[in-house]
């Protein structure tokens, strides 16, 4: 089993500061679901932990062993989805596929994943917004990072499709700790096997749904 703790992290735009000395431990075999309102600092804490961001403090360790959070990307062990799409659109699926990964077993099982052989001849540009955030979560999944950094999994994803999504993240857990944001917070929670709300800044444990109507994240 790994864990990656991630201590004291800071972040202030300007004068407001978004996230007050937050710390984690994230295990293998986890989904931890992280939500907060809009503008609460949820991506901003991925984009930390990932290091495309200057913090104002952290300090992440996999395993005891301190990482930079210059050197998160070249280690190789965090993955990370951003919120935004990434994949060039005017490449092919199947090119796409051969571009991350030579191995052939791995290619196979790639092709072979759920919707994907229907797709295989499309360019990025000609995909849906769901299959293309589809695309990227099997994509990423399937590489070997420890960890894994989703920031809206769910979102413009189709019902069928979140199912999916939500199979193929139950059986990579198994080898990996995913770290996941979205305001599809039924589906998170599903899977979920712990859950965290950042409000002003602060870190809450979230046990149920009425915690978070407790706290203020829904209504009812
Ligand atoms: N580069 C930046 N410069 C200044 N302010 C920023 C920057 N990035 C984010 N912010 C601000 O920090 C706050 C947190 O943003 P962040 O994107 O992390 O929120 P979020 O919880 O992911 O929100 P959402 O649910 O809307 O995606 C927001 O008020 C945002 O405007």
């Amino acid at each position: 089993m790994n864990v990656l703790e991630i201590k004291n992290v800071n972040k202030s735009f300007k004068e407001k500061q978004i996230l007050k000395n937050l710390s984690f431990q994230f295990y293998t075999g986890e989904i931890n679901a992280i939500f907060g309102r809009n503008g609460s600092g949820k991506s901003t804490l991925l984009k930390l932990i990932y290091g495309t961001l200057k913090s104002d403090s952290i300090e992440i360790r996999i395993n005891g062993e301190f990482i930079k959070e210059s050197k998160v990307i070249l280690d190789n062990r965090i993955g990370y989805l951003p919120q935004k799409d990434f994949l060039p659109k005017r490449l092919k699926v199947s090119e796409i596929i051969f571009m991350y990964f030579n191995d052939e077993d791995k290619q196979d099982k790639i092709f072979y994943a759920p919707r994907i052989t229907n797709i295989q001849n499309r360019k990025i540009w000609e995909l849906s917004l769901g299959e293309r955030r589809y695309l990227e979560i099997i994509l990423l999944g399937n590489l070997n990072h420890n960890f894994l950094l989703l920031d809206e999994p769910f979102s413009m994803v189709e019902p069928l499709f979140i199912e999916i999504i939500k199979d193929f993240l139950n059986n990579i857990k198994e080898t990996k700790g995913i770290i996941l944001t979205d305001h599809y917070y039924e589906d998170a929670m599903q899977i979920a096997n712990k859950i965290f709300l950042i409000k002003e800044g602060d870190k809450i444990n979230i046990h149920d749904k009425n915690d978070l109507v407790y706290h203020g994240y829904l209504s009812h």
